[in-house]
């Protein structure tokens, strides 16, 4: 017998979700039955949705909602290989038992060279959510000026770099000074501490004094409603995230936008990345390559075992993260 062990929801967040929210169960695994796997998390991932969806999806006492890379370590199914690793949606849980329906394989073309944690995040939802929202919501063209906050995370990142190799001017923000120096460091043409600068407004102007085609908001709240002024006309808004707002019991009250959207004729559009699921293996080999060819960079903020797994969680929301936040068991 194995014994899982899995974090659960203790408590609904108020506000930043607190240690003392989570609690660390153990569960004893059944034997397998015909067509069943026994798999264990080699890497979790931490994401901004799991706070917001927590709300939506989950109640108290249901296991936290997440993805993990993991290994095969018995097979009763001829899909199925014992030693291969999956991309799975089984929540934050050491070990589990699946039937196969929604895992997903690593690409045969996988290097040995290459983390498997990047199938969290840079060849995986955060990285196929920059590529889809890019070339499918903003439709970015060479030439054009794409604004990007929440820079050096796990999807902002990558959205810079695709941006780059799609011929645009690229200029991001960031919640540190050594975030920003990482953005000039993988070919950001400017970027800036959106923390300290004096004012968003110039800081927005002086990194583009022409203004932006293409606004990829991971923020939302008071940064957004300031960046719309600073579209060109026909401009194009990709709302990816909102996390500005997750934490927050009173969600702010940003001035109407509705004013410049009108006048700019912009084009605001919300998305979420399984809208392209089908398209899934298109955007993890184009993502894959970037990568082998060194066109794409990665870092992650790697955070060592699963009991570490809430601590990981806040700090990612607390800014604290740079590049993918992934925790190693
Ligand atoms: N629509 C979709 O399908 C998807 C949407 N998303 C969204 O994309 C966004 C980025 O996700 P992801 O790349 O995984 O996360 P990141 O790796 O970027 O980590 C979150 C980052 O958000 C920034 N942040 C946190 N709080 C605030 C705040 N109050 N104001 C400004 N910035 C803040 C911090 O960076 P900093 O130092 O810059 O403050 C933090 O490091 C999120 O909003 C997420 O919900 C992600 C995946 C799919
Ligand atoms: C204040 C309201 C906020 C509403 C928007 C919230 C979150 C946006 C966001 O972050 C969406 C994320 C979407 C994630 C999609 C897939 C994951 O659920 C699991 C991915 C599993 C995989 O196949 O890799």
């Amino acid at each position: 017998m194995v014994t899982a062990k899995v974090w659960v929801l203790k408590k609904h967040f108020q506000g930043f979700p607190k240690p003392s929210d989570f609690d660390l169960k153990k569960i004893e695994l059944p034997s397998l039955q015909d067509g069943e796997l026994l798999l264990e998390s080699v890497f979790l991932s931490v994401d901004p949705y799991m706070r917001p969806y927590s709300q939506r999806d989950m109640k108290e006492g249901d296991v936290m909602i997440g993805t993990q890379v993991a290994r095969i370590v018995e097979s009763k199914n001829p899909a199925f290989a014992a030693g291969a690793f999956v991309v799975a949606n089984s929540g934050w849980r050491s070990h589990f038992i699946s039937d196969g329906k929604g895992l997903h394989l690593l690409p045969s073309s996988w290097p040995e060279s290459l983390p498997k944690s990047l199938a969290l995040g840079t060849v995986g939802m955060p990285g196929l959510t920059a590529y889809f929202g890019l070339f499918e919501v903003c439709k970015m063209k060479p030439g054009e000026t794409v604004l990007v906050n929440a820079a050096a995370g796990a999807v902002g990142s990558v959205v810079g770099q695709l941006a780059k190799i799609g011929g645009c001017k690229v200029v991001g923000c960031a919640g540190s000074d050594d975030k920003v120096a990482y953005l000039k460091k993988i070919g950001f043409d400017e970027a800036f501490n959106y923390k300290t600068v004096t004012s968003l407004d110039e800081a927005l102007s002086k990194a583009s004094p022409d203004g932006y085609d293409c606004f990829f908001d991971n923020v939302g709240g008071e940064f957004s409603s300031i960046a719309i002024n600073h579209m060109k006309k026909h401009g194009r808004i990709a709302v990816c995230g909102a996390i500005s707002q997750y934490n927050d019991s009173v969600p702010q009250k940003g001035p109407y936008v509705q004013i410049p959207m009108i006048f700019k004729e912009l084009r605001m559009e919300g998305f979420i990345v399984t809208s392209w699921n089908n398209r899934r293996e298109e955007g993890q080999k184009a993502l894959l390559k970037w990568v082998l060819e060194g066109k794409v960079k990665f870092h992650e903020q790697v955070t060592e075992g699963f009991e570490n797994m809430p601590a990981a969680f806040i700090g990612m929301l607390r800014g604290e993260n740079l590049g993918k936040a992934i925790v190693k068991v």
